[in-house]
């Protein structure tokens, strides 16, 4: 959410931005709470003023006058009385459309309603020329007993997965080459639990306007969080961090859990998208500084980059746009990889700076060596997502035999050269 004092001096660029991205908040209505907020605080402070000045005048004044002026402070006091509520009403409102307030995008980003203005800026590797028919990645599956896509939906139903043999072993293999990617870029492991607080969504900005795609637990103040971007996001809410402390860099990994409320009939078949799903996540706190924000952005990009290339995948890079980024970004760099059986590119990685959006809602701060506190900065992206991206390593490096090869990288984690079918 935006600072109130940035929307009243910037109205008008908070309006484009709002236009730019499709956010749905009516700026008038905010902008007419603030002022009646101010009225109120005048009114209150007024109040008070007079109420000081009547205590003061009772307290010299004679016997026969006091009476009068001590019953006039009755009434200034009933009177702040029922200000009080009011106040504390307008102030709720006013905080419930500052959660729909957006970052003012990157002068880079392409500005556009959705993800047809998305706009590639690098290819890296290129599609293989097959010399035999390939097969999808739910053949390759069936055929080699990697896995229990049809038994698995009887289960748990449908946008569900269960791997076998060598593919089980390979998605494991891959979580940890990731995070060992990680480490060694210095980010800090944390594990952390799939689950959070209601307050906790609202910190990192999936409430309220995408409470459809989180599953609650029943009967408890419990919800299942899509990605470990939104416990991390929530670690240090509420603390005063020291700027010495600055930057914290962590590595995620946890199970992701996603209703796809309005994707249906989107990737129904095998692994593209599924209710449950492993990540290993970059998440950055830095200070509010713009440059530093920018480092961590190439860096993070850069770890993303370096895995893909890692793994012998053909990808692009996009520049998100404006109506494609969400309220929240500032800049959003997709990486989206080769999918032979859908003879295009599908995101795989998604890597974002939100200033101090984020900070704001989850109360991120930290005092700066000039003693001033501030809201900090986040950023967080994929470092790699499973089952997702054994899609593409399926298809793109599998053989005529039907066998798939591992990537030189992914050798000494997976122990063997290729995925071998399952007896
Ligand atoms: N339902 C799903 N099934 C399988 N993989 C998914 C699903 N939803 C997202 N992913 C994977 O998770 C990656 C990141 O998801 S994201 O919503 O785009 N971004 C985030 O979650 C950020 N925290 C950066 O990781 C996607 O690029 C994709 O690879």
């Amino acid at each position: 959410m935006l600072d109130i004092k940035f929307i009243r001096e910037n109205p008008d660029l908070v309006r484009k931005a709002l236009e730019h991205k499709g956010g749905t908040l009516d700026l008038d209505e905010l902008l007419a709470l603030d002022r009646e907020i101010s009225d109120l605080k005048r009114r209150t402070e007024s109040l008070q003023a007079e109420r000081n000045a009547n205590a003061k005048a009772a307290a010299k004044a004679t016997p026969e006058e006091r009476a009068a002026l001590i019953e006039k402070g009755k009434q200034i006091a009933q009177q702040l009385a029922d200000l009080e509520p009011q106040l504390r009403d307008l102030e709720a409102r006013l905080k419930k459309l500052l959660y729909l307030t957006p970052t003012i995008p990157w002068e880079g980003a392409p500005v556009g309603p959705d993800d047809s203005f998305n706009v590639e800026t690098r290819v890296h590797g290129k599609p293989r020329t097959f010399l035999f028919e390939p097969l999808d990645h739910v053949e390759l599956i069936n055929r080699n007993g990697w896995g229990e896509l049809e038994r698995i939906s009887k289960v748990s139903g449908s946008r569900s997965y269960a791997l076998k043999g060598d593919l089980m072993v390979y998605e494991q293999a891959l979580l940890r080459f990731a995070l060992d990617q990680l480490v060694a870029s210095g980010f800090t492991p944390v594990s952390v639990p799939a689950y959070a607080r209601e307050e906790v969504f609202y910190g990192h900005g999936q409430f309220p306007t995408a409470r459809d795609q989180v599953y609650k637990v029943e009967g408890d103040d419990m919800y299942l969080a899509g990605t470990a971007e939104v416990l991390l996001n929530y670690l240090h809410a509420g603390e005063i961090l020291p700027e010495a402390e600055l930057p914290k860099a962590y590595v995620g990994v946890s199970a992701c859990f996603r209703s796809e409320a309005g994707s249906a009939g989107k990737d129904v078949r095998g692994l593209m998208r599924v209710h449950q799903f492993n990540k290993v996540e970059q998440y950055v706190l830095c200070k509010a500084d713009l440059e530093e924000s920018g480092r961590w952005f190439d860096l993070m990009l850069a770890n993303s980059e370096r895995i893909l290339q890692a793994l012998e995948l053909p990808y692009r890079v996009l520049e998100v746009s404006t109506g494609d980024m969400g309220l929240g970004k500032y800049r959003q760099v997709d990486l989206e990889t080769w999918v032979p059986s859908e003879n295009r590119y599908r995101e795989t990685h998604s890597c974002s700076a939100l200033l101090d959006w984020q900070a704001r809602r989850a109360n991120l701060r930290y005092r700066g060596e000039d003693g001033k506190v501030r809201y900090a900065y986040t950023l967080n992206n994929t470092a790699l997502a499973t089952p997702r991206i054994l899609v593409m390593l399926l298809e793109n490096h599998q053989n005529e035999d039907g066998t798939v090869t591992v990537p030189e990288a992914l050798r000494p984690y997976f122990g063997k050269e290729r995925l071998e079918p399952t007896r």
